[in-house]
Parts: structure tokens; C-alpha cells; sequence
């Protein structure tokens, strides 16, 4: 089995109850509340900033130009496509200036922040790469299933429909399989010592994107 899937697996309670979540379900089917969405759209503004500061720290700690180059790529869509659609989404669901730059972050946010910022200060490409993984595995995981549906997605208002294809298709999943390629890799080749800190990154980012959902549908 692949160290990526073994530690899927090490989780897989946390990880179903993250990737089958209502928030994700009533955002598939455009049921979910705009209060939620908002709140949901302003805390995960700020996951983004941090997010970004960690891809480029696990950019710069990859062992070689072609481990680099895949995740160079994504970090250009999250600071194109993916920026321009939080703006559109703020615009069109009137969400005050305040929340878009400065909301109170909910303890998961905090929680995340602070789980980037110590994998990208540990200095470990595997510590970065564990929690990169998680987040855009997690995403693929319960976004790819709606996508195969492209008329209930087309049919859906932009602020859900485009986070669902954002999060599915052809160059998703080859960034999701780049980012597992590079933890199976550096999982294979580390010490038990190593291994067992890249797992508890790995658990504990599952764990943050499961609360993450349940801090912002409550
Ligand atoms: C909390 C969270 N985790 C993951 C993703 C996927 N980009 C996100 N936008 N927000």
C-alpha cells in the first residue's frame, strides 16, 4: 500500500466525516445557508494566505527542479483563478470589508495557521508536504465525486459551483497525485523517527479540516 494511502488509513474516521461533511453535501446541492458560506469564505481567506506561505517553503525545501516545478504551477491557479474567485465570491454575497480582511478566526482557522506555520518552520519538506497533501486531498475527495455530475454543477450559483471545480478534474488530481508521489517518496526514504512526526502532521491537518467544516456550518 502506499504510504500515502497507510496514512489516509491511520485516520480514515476523521478523514470520511472531513471529505462527507453537510457544509460540502448542502454546498453540492446549493441547500447551504449564505450565512454559512459567508463565514466559511472569510475564515478560509485567511487559511489561503498561510497556505500560500507554506507551498512556497515546501517549494523552496524540494530536493530537485522537477519535485518543484508541479507545485510552482498550483500556487500560480491559488494566486489566480482561486484569489479571483474569493473577490467575485465577497462581491457577489455582499461579505463587509472587515470579514474579508481582518475576521475573527474561529479555533480551527487558528488551529490550521498555526499547524502551516510550524511544518514550514520545522524545516522538514516532509512535515510541509504531509499537510500540503492533506489539504488538496481532501478537497479532491469530496468535490470529484459532485463534478462527474456537470449539470447539477452548472446549474449551481458560481460561489459553490466553481469551489466544486476548482477542486476536481484532470489538473486537480495531478496535482493531488505530484503531492502524494512527493509523501510516499520522502515517507519511504525517512526514519521511523521522522515517519512518525510526518504522521502526526498528517492526522492532525485531517482532524483541523474536519473541524474546520464544523466551526464554519454550526
Ligand atoms: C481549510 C481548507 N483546506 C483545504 C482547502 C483546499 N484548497 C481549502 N481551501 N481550505
Amino acid at each position: 500500500m502506499r504510504p500515502s494511502e497507510q496514512l489516509k488509513q491511520s485516520c480514515i474516521e476523521d478523514w470520511l466525516k472531513a471529505t462527507n461533511h453537510p457544509f460540502c453535501i448542502e454546498l453540492a446541492d446549493g441547500s447551504l445557508p449564505l450565512d454559512k458560506m459567508r463565514v466559511y469564505l472569510a475564515q478560509d481567506y485567511t487559511f489561503i494566505d498561510n497556505f500560500v506561505r507554506l507551498a512556497a517553503s515546501a517549494i523552496h525545501h524540494a530536493p530537485a527542479l522537477p519535485d518543484r516545478l508541479p507545485l510552482a504551477h498550483f500556487l500560480g491557479i491559488i494566486a489566480g483563478p482561486e484569489n479571483t474567485y474569493f473577490q467575485r465570491s465577497f462581491d457577489m454575497l455582499s461579505v463587509p470589508e472587515s470579514e474579508r480582511t481582518a475576521p475573527q478566526l474561529l479555533k480551527p482557522t487558528n488551529d490550521f495557521q498555526a499547524l502551516m506555520l510550524k511544518a514550514a518552520n520545522s524545516g522538514e519538506y516532509g512535515n510541509m508536504i504531509a499537510v500540503l497533501c492533506v489539504a488538496e486531498w481532501v478537497y479532491l475527495s469530496w468535490a470529484q465525486p459532485f463534478s462527474e455530475s456537470v449539470e447539477s454543477v452548472e446549474g449551481l450559483p458560481f460561489y459553490f459551483g466553481e469551489w466544486i471545480t476548482l477542486h476536481s478534474g484532470e489538473y486537480f488530481e495531478s496535482v493531488i497525485e505530484h503531492l502524494r508521489t512527493q509523501l510516499d517518496t520522502v515517507f519511504n526514504n525517512a526514519e521511523p523517527a521522522k515517519q512518525k512526526v510526518m504522521q502526526d502532521y498528517f492526522n492532525q491537518a485531517v482532524l483541523l479540516e474536519k473541524q474546520f467544516f464544523d466551526a464554519c456550518y454550526q
